[in-house]
């Protein structure tokens, strides 16, 4: 984005046609362009009903109910109008070409909007990514956790410890700089220490909770696996309810590694699907079993589903998860008949008549349920985040070992400019551009 000023519009609705469409504007045109095409800007936060006209002839191109926000107190921090017109394509095309022939005012790029919100200190960069997750939620756990996120409350807590870092710096600089005009040696209280260690336990606590906050964006990742034929990409078709995976009879049917996004009690699942693991023949098959035990060993849970009718192995040493979690399936018990036991601690299902099926969800909505319990709506939710906490700790560390004031006081702000990386309030210029990009155009 090289051109930051200007005045911006988009489209800020879905897909059309639509019931209504929202047209969003911001910045320094937005009160000419209302005046031009509504007659009027209206009082600040005041919907009003007004015919919108073309600036070129006056021809009039809707009747749309008309916004205006007076920056800063808009989403932008900037003037803000929106019109809420009739979706069809025809009345947004007429009113997004009449805005763009105003001089100065041109379309938005994805996420300028909010980009304008961050450069104005309406939203740090936590609240940005809560925004971007938010829209993207899926599940209702998602949808919390991006509120929240959205509402600040990870930012707040990094902020927090990053002002009492600042505040525990200053005052060793302080003792610092009366120590050279006493000339004493600085040095450092028990009491500074105290703080210091309980800000490093801390953020030891938030890196502790590992990758649960990236699993609750993108979902916990439950790979399905086994010997060919054994009815995985039927269960992954159950569990969709739509036919994402092809089923034959033939041994050897899935090669690439398939996904699909669950929503099991709330909670965001990323259910996969793999190649039957056999010795194959063919290079194609060959590249499929190596992606299938690529995603196995990165999935948070491994189903490892035989045919109940043939002859089981068990789960070969191979498969073993990095979560280490590995659930034994049977499937086919209808070819085994009534009250199939299937003996060790299989869940015995058969997807052809569904039996099993709602308990199989059950225990994996349980596990997810797990997985994300006593998380606080806190969390790191991106590596970036967990790269920064992880910079800070370590600064602490340092600062914690060394016995010199003024190292102690450089190492303290080493630790401050990582936790103000994680809200964009320093050096993030470089992330910015990726963060912003995951919008879409008019947020
Ligand atoms: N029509 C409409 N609906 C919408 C949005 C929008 O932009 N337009 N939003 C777009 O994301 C969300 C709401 N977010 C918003 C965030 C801040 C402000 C705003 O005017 N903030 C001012 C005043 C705050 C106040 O009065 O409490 C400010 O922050 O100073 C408006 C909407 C969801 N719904
Ligand atoms: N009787 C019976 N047949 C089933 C059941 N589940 C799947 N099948 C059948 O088993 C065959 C293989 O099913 P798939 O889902 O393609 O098996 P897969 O494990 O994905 O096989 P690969 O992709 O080759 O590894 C198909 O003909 C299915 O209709 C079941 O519960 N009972
Ligand atoms: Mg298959």
């Amino acid at each position: 984005m090289d051109n930051r000023t200007g005045t911006i519009f988009a489209l800020s609705s879905g897909a059309l046609p639509s019931a209504i469409a929202v047209v969003r504007l911001s910045g320094p045109r937005v009160r000419f362009v209302l005046e031009t095409m509504a007659g009027i800007v209206p009082e600040p936060r005041r919907a009003m009903l007004r015919a919108l006209k073309d600036p070129r002839d006056g021809a009039v191109l809707d009747e749309a109910v008309v916004l205006f926000f007076e920056g800063p107190a808009s989403a932008t921090g900037e003037d803000v109008a929106e019109f809420h017109v009739h979706g069809g394509r025809a009345v947004v095309g007429a009113v997004l070409e009449a805005l763009g022939s105003f001089e100065g005012v041109r379309p938005a790029e994805a996420g300028e909007f909010s980009r304008r919100a961050f450069d104005n200190g309406k939203l740090d960069l936590t609240r940005v990514e809560g925004l971007a997750d938010l829209i993207a939620a899926e599940t209702e756990a998602q949808r919390r956790q991006a509120l929240s996120q959205l509402c600040g409350s990870f930012g707040d807590l990094v902020e927090g410890w990053r002002r009492r870092l600042i505040g525990l710096r200053a005052r060793i600089e302080a003792g610092l700089d009366f120590a050279e005009e006493e000339d004493v040696l600085a040095s450092v209280t028990d009491a500074d220490r105290a703080v210091l260690s309980d800000l490093r336990i801390g953020i030891e606590t938030k890196l502790g909770e590992g990758r649960s906050g990236e699993r609750l964006r993108d979902g916990l990742q439950v790979a399905l696996m086994g010997p060919p034929n054994a009815g995985k990409s039927s269960l992954m078709n159950a569990l969709a309810k739509r036919d994402v995976a092809i089923v034959t009879e033939e041994a050897g049917t899935t090669r690439d590694v398939l996904e699909v996004h669950l929503d099991l009690s709330g909670y965001p699942v990323m259910l996969i699907d793999t190649a039957g693991l056999r010795e194959a023949e063919g290079i194609v098959e060959r590249e499929g079993i190596r992606r299938a035990l690529a995603r196995g060993s990165d999935a948070d849970l491994v189903l490892w589903m035989e045919d109940a009718s043939g002859r089981r192995t068990g789960v070969p040493d191979g498969v073993v998860s990095a979560a280490g979690t590995v659930w034994p399936i049977a499937n086919k018990a209808d070819l085994v008949g009534d009250g199939f036991d299937a003996g060790d601690d299989a869940l015995a299902i058969s997807v052809k008549t569904g039996a099993g099926l709602d308990r199989l969800q059950e225990k994996l909505a349980a596990f997810a349920g797990e997985k994300f319990a006593g998380l606080g709506s806190a969390m790191a939710t991106r590596e970036r985040h967990r790269a920064a906490l992880t910079a800070c700790r370590d600064a602490l560390v340092r600062a914690e070992a060394v016995g010199d004031a003024e190292l102690m006081a450089e190492e303290l702000r080493h630790a401050g400019d990582a936790l103000g990386r994680i809200t964009g309030r320093i050096d993030v210029e470089d992330v910015l551009d990726v963060i912003f990009a995951e919008f879409c155009i008019g947020k």
